[in-house]
């Protein structure tokens, strides 16, 4: 079990100027959503945590360590990143790529052993892949694509999940299986941090919100503090009806 932890974090978003520092953390078997519209900074945020993007001030530490002191085997070994974009022109098949999760756990030119291949199997099955294992990425569809993606992580076992837009191109069907397999990440232990552009998944499987609006302003908290629909419409520039279904909110654009 891991913590993710953002202490005075200002992301560096370029012509920005400001921006509130973002002091959490993000605890085992919780699950953050963050929500913004296109170009509030998400992405950069999700960059920032993971170590691939300097912040312009501020720290993250994972388990207390600053990530500038962290190895990057070591962080690899915890931490699982699900990109937005991706590219996947190396010709490689499903299950050789699903196996690049297990890397972080091998030496250099050592080769995947059997409990490597069962740990991808595992996760080809979680995610309906198991058919498609000797295809070429290159010539999987979209969604085909994000789930494998989404395999490779699982194949890693991270103590920390950060996906952005993890349903991305998926269908409707394996929207629902992904969230349903990151809550059960999250009950076995894991951080999940996500960010989303569908306000119901998040309202349905996301038990943290942050908000983040264009100027670099947020705010952050449990789900049903945050789901307020006058500052979502203030987030979005949308007004919006809100339903109940099963006790959680529903929105729609009004
Ligand atoms: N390397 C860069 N150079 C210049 N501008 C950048 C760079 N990276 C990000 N930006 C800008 O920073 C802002 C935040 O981008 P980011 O991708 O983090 O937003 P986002 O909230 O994830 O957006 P979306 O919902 O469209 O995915 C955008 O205006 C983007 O154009």
């Amino acid at each position: 079990m891991s913590v993710l932890e953002a202490r005075e974090l200002v992301v560096d978003i370029p012509g920005r100027q400001g921006g509130d520092p973002l002091s959490a953390r993000i605890l085992p078997g919780q699950r953050w959503g963050v929500l913004g519209p296109n170009g509030a900074g998400k992405t950069s945020l999700l960059h920032t945590l993971a170590g691939l993007r300097p912040p312009r001030s501020g720290t993250v530490l994972v388990d207390g360590e600053p990530l500038a002191v962290l190895r990057r085997r070591t962080l690899a070994q915890t931490l699982a990143v699900v990109f937005q974009e991706r590219q996947d022109s190396f010709p490689a098949t499903v299950l050789e790529t699903v196996l690049i999760g297990r890397h972080p756990f091998l030496s250099p030119w050592q080769r995947e052993g059997a409990d490597d291949v069962r740990l991808a199997h595992q996760a080809l099955d979680a995610l309906s892949l198991s058919t498609l294992k000797d295809r070429l990425v290159s010539t999987l569809s979209g969604g085909e694509r994000q789930r494998v993606a989404i395999a490779t992580a699982l194949t890693q076992q991270p103590g920390i999940w950060l996906a952005d837009e993890p349903t991305n191109h998926l269908d409707l069907h394996h929207q629902v299986a992904v969230m349903e397999l990151l809550h059960q990440q999250a009950e076995a232990g894991a951080g999940v941090f996500l960010c989303l552009h569908d306000l119901n998944l998040a309202a349905r499987w996301c038990d943290h919100i942050l908000l983040l609006y264009p100027d670099g302003e947020l705010c952050f908290g449990p789900a049903d503090t945050m789901l307020v629909p006058e500052a979502l419409e203030r987030l979005y520039d949308q007004s919006l009806s809100v339903f109940t279904v099963n006790g959680k909110p529903v929105f729609v654009p009004a």
